[in-house]
């Protein structure tokens, strides 16, 4: 293990990403440099376009940046081959997605034991019924997706993103489809990860209070890190995503109040 990254399970310096080509090139991120510590849960947040699925993409090594460096655990992800980085994703990473991409002929027993198959894993009983107690699906393992409530589904696909035992979590707008009692419960089952279990969650959220559950929540604007908040809540997270322009078309009540022009 790298000495000077002990406390961190990610860590990206300098990342920048650009899209398209000379005259239509968009910067979807410039110059991020951020870490997120071993079990802590981190929401990313910011107006529409300002980076935060590239910058999820980046760190999970789904995309390449242009330039900078990301480190997950020891592995500098540009030096990884395509296997490489195929093998780190499937024994060290967990996602979680809005679309809960499920397997429909599949039972949820199925669906959550897929990733160990995959790597040609033998899938422990004990710790298949443990997780899918867990998530609260002990009585719907030989269901399949079609015949679960959206809640549920995610729920699948929580406990598929856990059974390998992952170090990293990503989750992009995963409780975007659900209503709010159930985005709650599964909010608190990330967080439980992060707490009982360790493992490092990074969630994109457009939800204030989706991310009061993080320990921190990460500001972008057009592509740029623009501040953070420790242990925020859903008023102190609306407040700053609203000086950020975040909500500017949703109505009059959500409009910055002291400043004009948008400047913060
Ligand atoms: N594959 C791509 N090709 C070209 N431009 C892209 C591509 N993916 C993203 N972009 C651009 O990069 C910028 C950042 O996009 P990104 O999806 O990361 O933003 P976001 O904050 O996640 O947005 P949203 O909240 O709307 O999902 C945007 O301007 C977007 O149009």
């Amino acid at each position: 293990m790298n000495p000077g990254n002990s406390g961190d399970a990610i860590r990206l310096t300098a990342v920048r990403k650009l899209y398209g080509k000379r005259d239509n090139q968009v910067v979807a991120l410039e110059e991020v440099t951020t870490r997120f510590g071993r079990g802590t849960f981190t929401a990313i947040m910011g107006p529409s376009g300002s980076g935060k699925s590239t910058l999820l993409q980046c760190a999970a090594g789904l995309d390449q940046p242009t330039s900078g460096s990301v480190l997950l655990e020891e592995h500098e992800l540009s030096e990884l081959s395509e296997t490489e980085l195929t093998k780190l994703r499937r024994d060290r990473i967990g996602f979680v997605f809005q679309s809960f991409n499920l397997l429909p002929v599949l039972t949820v027993r199925q669906n959550v034991t897929l990733p160990l198959r995959l790597a040609g894993r033998k899938p422990d009983r004990d710790r298949v019924a443990r997780i899918l107690e867990q998530v609260g699906l002990a009585q719907r393992s030989n269901h399949r997706p079609a015949e679960l409530s959206g809640g549920q589904q995610q729920r699948v696909a929580i406990a598929r993103a856990l059974i390998s035992d992952p170090a990293v979590i990503f989750a992009d707008e995963p409780t975007g489809a659900l209503d709010t009692r159930t985005a709650r419960d599964i909010l608190g089952l990330l967080r439980h990860s992060s707490r009982a279990a360790g493992q490092t969650i990074v969630m994109v959220t457009h939800d204030p209070v989706a991310a009061s559950y993080a320990d921190r929540v990460l500001f972008l604007a057009d592509g740029r890190l623009a501040g953070e908040l420790h242990s925020p809540t859903a008023e102190s997270v609306a407040d700053r995503m609203t000086r950020l322009g975040a909500f500017a078309d949703e109505g009059p009540r959500s409009q910055p109040v002291a400043n004009r022009g948008g400047q913060r």
